[in-house]
């Protein structure tokens, strides 16, 4: 994709605004331009001695006509000018981010926050800038030069005067084209060394507790100032380049005036030209500097959103991970046994398989239990079935059905996923358990709340179902965030449940009340346990041991108790660690 497709799209579509606008501005500057003309003939009238007052009367309206129009044709195309600009930024956000949600987790483990927040902050508001400033002194410039030489060559100032008066400022291209691509790679730095800063912004603040914790925070602010130095140092590298072509310009400006004033002026005092029109040459050149400093603003302004609009495509431009393929169909997974066969798989760029050789039958309505270390692949299975990254073609079947046919939406919506940590929004508690459900009555969201053994903490709060969460709310405790997440997995209600290690921060009672009521609710419902305890997942149908990405065991609580493996050394570290428990618990109980 080219770098300007973004732009050239949005200029398309709005270009009937725009040619309106650069029509109003455009003769605005026209107007203007006839101001310099007017005060020569005003200045040889007067040096004739042809003024009288209702000439003067004259002079002062068509001056006050020249403010008035360019006042108001300026004004009014600049607004509308700004306002596409704004537009631009809005539709341009929106972009990134319906963007953003369809790319995978494998684009959010290379990308940090503050990157992506940079692309959305600082890129779109640099483009934005370009678009605004660039078409309204674009348009002033050009055309108030392009106006003030053709009135200079109608005034009968002569052409070789003119061209000698003009001959500094031409000297500006050949500054943009030495200085510009120079003030792009600098501006690039900046924008980079800035994302990284909110980069590490956005982590300190998210470990800040940690960072308190373990007192570490002279490290934390070391590190954080050693970004920040660097876009100082990126940033006075970019203004010293800026400078010199800012301080260039007006430079030139100022030269073709002293110019005009020694050559103009000794025409005029050998009579080759009027008064009024050495006059009005003087405005004119005096009146051209301003525009080709703008000139010299926009060229800088757009040499740094190209990187931005580069970087901004080359975002856009970037495929979803997780494409649906043409002829996806939705399916309804109801009563649909899972099937995975022969499945093996590698994180993008890693070393080695996270999962080899995965074999696997879930019978509709049965419940499978995942055990083992960490590490050793649960959660990425968990992963696969949700599509989260792409299995092999035919590895993982839903009611027979391959799921790179299905429609993700299908896929997924009929999939309840609880994670270990599920991230809780600042907002109501009813909102975050009705998530996936926004219409859900607060009769449902109590149930599902019930269900997560959440319901007690919940209405013990004074605004129970809508306490408000995060930073303008309550803090949760692990265990009340983690039933809270289940609860918003719950409601779903959908034929298949994962819960990934989702009751690893609640006490053993109330892991026993979940699970029973999970195996009541869920009877004919698939569901899959992955667990560390083996208290978690013992009812299942079938249990699946892993260790480094394969299946070492399968079978029943009962049959693997009885085979030597991982399972029974687990089953006996855990009970020894619940008798001892229970050991210290039974003399002092009561406490
Ligand atoms: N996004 C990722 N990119 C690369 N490697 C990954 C990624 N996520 C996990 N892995 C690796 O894949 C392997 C399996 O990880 P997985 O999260 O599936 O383990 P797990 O059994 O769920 O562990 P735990 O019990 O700690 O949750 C590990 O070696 C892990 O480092």
């Amino acid at each position: 994709m080219s770098s300007e497709r973004l732009l050239f799209d949005f200029v398309r579509s709005k270009w009937r605004q725009f040619a309106f606008a650069i029509a109003l501005i455009a003769t605005a500057n026209i107007v203007q331009s006839y101001y310099p003309k007017l005060l020569g003939s005003f200045t040889d009238q007067l040096q004739r001695a042809e003024l009288t007052p209702p000439v003067i009367v004259d002079y002062s309206l068509m001056l006050l006509g020249i403010g008035v129009t360019f006042a108001l044709f300026g004004g009014v195309g600049q607004y509308i000018i700004m306002r596409i600009g704004r537009y631009f930024e809005f539709v341009t956000r929106k972009k990134l981010f319906d963007h953003f949600t369809q790319l995978s987790e494998s684009f959010y483990s290379q990308h940090g926050v503050g990157k992506l927040l940079s692309y959305v902050m600082n890129d779109v508001t640099s483009i934005r800038e370009s678009i605004s400033l660039g078409i309204n002194q674009t348009t002033n410039a050009v055309m108030l030069i392009a106006a003030a030489v053709t009135m200079m060559a109608i005034s009968a100032i002569p052409l070789y005067l003119i061209a000698v008066c003009i001959a500094p400022l031409l000297i500006i291209p050949f500054v943009v084209v030495k200085l510009g691509p120079v003030i792009r790679m600098r501006s690039l730095s900046v924008q980079e060394s800035l994302g990284k800063m909110t980069e590490s912004a956005e982590e300190q603040f998210a470990g800040i507790r940690v960072t308190k914790k373990f007192a570490v925070e002279p490290i934390m602010i070391r590190r954080f100032g050693e970004s920040v130095d660097r876009i100082r140092d990126n940033q006075l590298r970019l203004v010293r380049v800026s400078s010199l072509f800012q301080a260039i310009i007006p430079f030139l400006g100022a030269l073709s005036l002293v110019v005009t004033i020694a050559y103009g002026g000794y025409l005029t005092i050998e009579n080759r030209i009027t008064l009024g029109n050495f006059v009005a040459l003087t405005l004119y050149i005096r009146m051209m500097v301003n525009p080709l400093q703008q000139i010299g603003n926009v060229i800088n302004t757009v040499l740094r959103s190209r990187a931005s609009l580069e970087r901004i495509n080359d975002l856009l431009a970037r495929p979803a991970d997780i494409a649906e393929d043409e002829g996806a169909k939705p399916v309804n997974l109801d009563r649909s046994g899972i099937r995975v066969s022969g499945l093996s798989f590698a994180y993008p760029d890693a070393a080695k398989d996270a999962l080899h050789g995965i074999d696997l039958t879930i019978e509709p309505g049965k419940t499978l239990g995942i055990i083992g270390k960490t590490g050793s692949g649960k959660t990425t299975l968990a992963k696969l079935l949700l599509r989260i990254y792409d299995p092999p073609a035919g590895a993982i079947r839903i009611g027979g059905v391959d799921i790179r046919e299905m429609t993700l939406e299908s896929l997924r919506t009929q999939i309840a996923y609880v994670p270990q940590e599920g991230f809780l929004f600042s907002t109501t508690i009813r909102d975050n358990i009705a998530f996936y459900r926004r219409d859900s009555s607060l009769g449902e969201v109590e149930r599902a709340a019930k269900q997560a053994q959440i319901y007690a903490s919940i209405i013990a709060f004074p605004d129970q179902f809508e306490t408000m969460l995060g930073e303008r709310g309550v803090t949760l405790s692990g265990g009340q965030r983690q039933r809270t997440s289940l609860a918003r997995g719950l409601i779903k209600n959908s034929p298949i449940l994962i819960l990934d290690d989702s009751v690893s921060a609640v006490d053993a009672v109330t892991e026993k009340a979940i699970i029973e009521t999970i195996r009541a609710e869920r009877r004919n419902k698939t569901t899959i346990l992955i667990a560390h305890r083996i208290s978690a997942l013992q009812h299942a149908d079938e249990i699946i041991v892993m260790d480094e990405g394969r299946i070492v065991q399968r079978g029943t609580h009962q049959q693997l108790l009885a085979q030597p493996g991982i399972y029974a050394v687990l089953h006996a570290i855990q009970e020894e660690g619940s008798h001892y428990a229970e050991g210290i618990r039974t003399p002092g109980s009561g406490s």
